[in-house]
């Protein structure tokens, strides 16, 4: 039940809601100190500072981060190969949270709500977003890509009166962070928040890549290079949309345990075979494979991924995010015979749009999240949960970011 007060919307069986509520009225408009991790040179431990946090200008929403997972993403700007990383910043992409406040003009959200800040925005009005072509946005993408906010092109991040540059348009190693409206999805208030901050990113992509930028029919041969998130995510993708062989690739022979819990039927160790990759699955899937994806981001690899498909129309499609420099190559004769070279983001979802869809159906228990949960920590753990990311036992680590 909610009562409408002067535009205050009051629901009386949200507890949480009543209580960030209540002390989101004390802190509106006001610059908030909190704590985050501030990342202030490639690969050197980020610092846990005390950070002002802005107010939210016109079109601007101020989220209280309760939760906060690492993307292999964050860890790619940190080591400084991104030619968009920016520093100092505060990176973090994956979380969820509470609404504080909203700046002039924001309709969709109010304070209290819960919500997944989006690094890919949908803002329902730009060119991109009405083509019916892709879920790439472009109304706040050179803002983001610059690390700054659209309105003014300034960070509402500052240590000291210096300012911190914004990470994706999303900056969750913070606890309170400062979004473009259009970067928001307002998601079931009854969703656990320390689960759903996955869909954020990793999980979302790997499904999209199976079912929007693939389209796996039933039947299908998928191969998967890379089994971290990412790659368990496309599994599991693979096997709701009926792929008959799921064949997962990775150097590391201890994820095949772990993989089969996600779909993987088949493992193939590149080190147990002296043949190219590529070789390999063409003769284990009689002249390769239907839809093939790179969930690694090594350029070498994506060639494998691509020259792996079936001729006449195999489909690769690259997930993984390569090192500035890096490019892809093949001989152009892959494509004059059929297959298709593609690549997605967030896996194709709209996000606003979708992923509280996503959350919807996790709570009807229809994808998983739990299950790509490893380790739980705290902001104050985030170097070590950085390290962990490296060892081959972790999935997703989330950090709670308040006590
Ligand atoms: N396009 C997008 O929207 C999007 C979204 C999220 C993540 N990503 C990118 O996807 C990639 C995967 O992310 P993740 O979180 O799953 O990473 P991860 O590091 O957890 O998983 C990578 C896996 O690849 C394996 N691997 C490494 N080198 C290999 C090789 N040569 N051959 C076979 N296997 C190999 C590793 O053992 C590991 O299991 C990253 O590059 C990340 O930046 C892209
Ligand atoms: N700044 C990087 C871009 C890296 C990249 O490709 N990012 C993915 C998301 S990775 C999430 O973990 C993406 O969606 N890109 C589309 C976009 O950024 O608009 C670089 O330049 O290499
Ligand atoms: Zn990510
Ligand atoms: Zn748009």
């Amino acid at each position: 039940m909610a009562l409408v007060l002067a535009g205050i919307r009051f629901h009386w069986k949200t507890n949480i809601r009543d209580s960030v509520f209540s002390s989101s009225m004390a802190t509106q408009g006001q610059v908030i100190t909190c704590k985050a991790a501030v990342a202030y040179e490639p690969n050197k431990p980020l610092v846990i500072e005390d950070v002002q946090v802005a107010p939210p200008q016109a079109g601007e929403v101020r989220i209280k981060i309760l939760f906060t997972a690492l993307c292999h993403t964050d860890a790619y700007t940190w080591s400084g190969k991104d030619p968009e990383g920016l520093f100092p910043c505060i990176l973090g992409h994956e979380a969820a949270g509470i609404v504080e406040s909203i700046g002039e003009g924001v309709t969709e959200v109010q304070p209290g709500d819960h919500v997944i800040p989006c690094y890919q925005a949908e803002c329902r009005e730009c060119k991109f977003c009405k083509s019916g072509k892709t879920n790439l946005c472009g109304k706040v993408r050179t803002a983001t890509g610059a690390g700054v906010m659209m309105n003014d092109r300034k960070s509402r991040f500052s240590v000291n009166g210096k300012p911190i540059y914004h990470f994706m348009g999303t900056s969750t190693f913070s606890q309170y962070t400062v979004v473009h409206d259009v970067s928001v999805a307002k998601i079931d208030p009854q969703a656990p928040l320390d689960k759903v901050c996955l869909l954020g990113c990793g999980v979302p992509t790997g499904l999209g890549a199976v079912w929007n930028t693939a389209k796996v029919e039933p039947g299908s041969i998928v191969a998967i290079f890379g089994l971290g998130t990412v790659g368990l995510a496309v599994a599991e993708g693979a096997k709701s949309a009926g792929a008959s062989r799921i064949i997962g690739v990775d150097i590391d022979s201890k994820k095949y345990d772990i993989a089969k819990n996600f779909g993987v039927t088949e493992f193939v160790n590149p080190k147990d075979h002296d043949k190219p990759i590529q070789q390999v699955l063409v003769d284990l899937t009689d002249g390769g494979v239907d839809y093939s994806f790179e969930c690694i981001g090594n350029v070498s690899v994506m060639r494998a991924a691509l020259e792996c498909c079936h001729k006449g129309w195999g489909t690769s499609v690259i997930i993984g995010v390569a090192a500035s420099g890096q490019e892809i190559s093949t001989r152009p004769f892959q494509l004059v015979t059929g297959r298709v070279w593609k690549g997605t983001a967030f896996g194709g979802f709209k996000s606003r749009s979708q992923v509280p869809r996503l959350v919807d159906k996790y709570m009807k228990k229809e994808i998983k999240i739990d299950e790509y949960i490893t380790h739980n920590l705290t902001l104050g753990d985030i170097n070590k949960a950085f390290d962990l990311m490296h060892e081959g036992g972790c999935l997703r680590c989330v950090l709670k970011l308040h006590e």
